[in-house]
């Protein structure tokens, strides 16, 4: 069994829990609890290979890519950069977020971090403030995946953008036999109760 971690990161209320939570369930729950990190679990197969997927979605803080991106960036093997369409100032700190991801991984990792930025909101589009060409030439600039989706209306594209990624990880995994990683799947949650104090999901 593969286990594969990956870090939900964006502004607050740009939508990480509904895209996370589109993935996992197929279900868009209009309103989570943002006040504590979680810690999502799931059993999935992918071309044939059992994984045992974690993701971390830490909660928002004021000042929130320092503090929440310390921890994750060390321990993740995969990042989901997540922006609403219609939000510029969430746009931009995604772009902060993924420079930084880019910067905190440039001495211990061999080859590229998986990323893939998230366009949320789609369905805003009448209020739309990036374009979805930005969006492209930012994910150009960082070698990331990309794509707008609507964790409200649809399944299918986040589905498929999750498994990209995921296929990405276990690609980099193969050719990383000597990474550096926390010891053990437990660890993370360990470190989070630890850090921050939280509840841990299964779904
Ligand atoms: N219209 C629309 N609303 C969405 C979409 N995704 C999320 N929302 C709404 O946006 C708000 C924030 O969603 P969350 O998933 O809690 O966002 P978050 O990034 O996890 O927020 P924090 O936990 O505060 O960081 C909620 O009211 C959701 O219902 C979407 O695709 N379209």
């Amino acid at each position: 069994m593969n286990d594969i971690k990956l870090a939900l990161l964006g502004s607050e209320g740009a939508g990480k829990s509904a895209v996370l939570v589109r993935f996992l369930t197929k279900r868009f729950i209009g309103e989570y609890a943002s006040n504590a990190n979680s810690l999502y679990h799931k059993r999935l197969s992918i071309d044939g290979r059992q994984l045992n997927l974690e993701v971390f979605d830490p909660c928002s803080q004021s000042g929130e890519s320092r503090c929440i991106l310390e921890e994750p960036v060390d321990w993740a093997d995969g990042f989901v950069v997540v922006y609403t369409i219609s939000d510029r100032t969430s746009f931009l700190n995604a772009k902060n977020i993924l420079a930084q991801i880019k910067e905190s991984r440039r001495e211990t990792c061999k080859g590229e971090v998986p990323v893939c930025l998230v366009g949320n909101k789609q369905d805003l589009c009448h209020s739309r403030q990036v374009s979805e060409e930005e969006g492209r030439v930012l994910s150009q600039e960082y070698k990331c995946l990309f794509q707008e989706v609507s964790a409200a209306e649809n399944y299918l594209e986040i589905s498929n953008l999750f498994t990209k990624l995921i296929r990405h990880v276990m690609e980099q995994l193969k050719h990383r036999g000597d990474r550096r990683r926390y010891s053990g799947s437990k660890s993370m949650a360990k470190l989070i109760n630890n850090v921050f104090g939280k509840r841990r999901k299964s779904v």
